[in-house]
């Protein structure tokens, strides 16, 4: 029998996960694979919790939340000599990371995917000391994620991100910052930057087109910046995956780059919808860092 630990967060998306437990560790139990739990008591516990479970030598680390419990269970994993493999039951209200790895939003099912152990090995990114799997921005409207209140969120769901993006854009600044990669530099005034390990973010699934979690590269998009009416045009384009020949729009691929603000204004960096700290920083990928168990049509 194998072993597993399931961090689970009692506050992600609607507040349905504990209810599921039970029927959960009985599809685990049924794969031979005998899971213990620790629910998580608030903000950084899922990490505390993972490095634990590392130590204790579990050989599945699952992460049962939205984004931030994912965020939070990676950072405890990386790092660490010994990594377990790592199972998802997505639980969250965008669950970013999990759509993009094709992991169904039914617990039932994706218990099941854990349970088959069909895994893929993929990338991670590092910013300065910390870790992400799906995404890093910088920008006023990354900062929003900051300000949605979890009760808003538990309520509305997405549309609360959405509520609060369209009552703010009006007033956003751009910012004033330099991406140096070892071939280019961009200094520029943009509404934003993303530097993305997979494709899809924020509910927007072709935002990084050509993403890939094992291809050893970030996705990297700058939007320069613009006016009200180009910026909601350009988030129109960026829907269909139709937005990186805009020319107020910067992409490119690379394995590592430094990121510095060209003045004095305090620029937040978001990993993965968290604070993740502020610039300046270095970016790199760690190549095929982390085994997740995943759907086995996902080579
Ligand atoms: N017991 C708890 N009470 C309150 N907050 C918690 C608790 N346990 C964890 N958290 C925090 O809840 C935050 C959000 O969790 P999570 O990302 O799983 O759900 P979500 O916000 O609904 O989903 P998503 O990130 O996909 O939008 C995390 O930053 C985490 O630290």
């Amino acid at each position: 029998m194998k072993r597993a630990r399931l961090i689970y967060n009692p506050t992600s998306g609607r507040e349905e996960i504990k209810r599921n437990l039970p029927d959960i560790l009985d599809i685990l139990e049924s794969y031979g694979i005998e899971t213990s739990c620790h629910q998580t008591k608030g903000n950084g516990d899922a990490t505390i919790a993972a490095k634990e479970a590392v130590e204790r030598g579990f050989d599945i680390v699952i992460a049962a939340g939205g984004d931030g419990t994912l965020y939070e269970v990676i950072n405890g994993i990386v790092g660490m000599e010994h990594r377990p493999q790592m199972g998802i039951i997505p639980a969250g209200t965008t669950n970013d990371f999990a759509r993009a790895l094709r992991i169904p939003r039914d617990f039932k099912n994706a218990a099941k995917i854990i349970g088959t152990q069909h895994s893929k090995v993929i990338d991670i990114g590092r910013y300065n000391d910390k870790y992400f799997i799906n995404i890093a921005g910088g920008g006023r409207l990354t900062e929003l994620t900051y300000e949605v209140p979890s009760k808003l969120k538990t309520v509305l769901g997405q549309l609360a991100y959405y509520l609060r993006g369209i009552e703010k854009l009006p007033f956003l600044k751009p910012i004033n910052i330099t991406l140096e990669t070892e071939e280019k530099i961009f200094s520029e005034e943009a509404m934003l930057f993303l530097i993305a390990n997979s494709n899809s973010v924020g509910g927007f699934k072709k935002l990084a087109p050509n993403g890939n979690f094992s291809d050893g590269l970030f996705d990297v998009i700058i939007l320069k910046k613009t006016n009200l009416p180009d910026f909601i045009r350009i988030a129109k384009l960026a829907l269909k995956g139709e937005h990186i020949n805009e020319p107020n729009v910067i992409y490119f691929q690379t394995n590592k780059l430094k990121v510095y603000p060209n003045n004095s204004d305090k620029v937040l960096v978001n990993l993965d919808g968290e604070l993740g700290g502020s610039l300046p920083g270095q970016f790199e990928v760690l190549k095929h860092h982390i085994e997740v168990l995943v759907p086995p049509n996902i080579k």
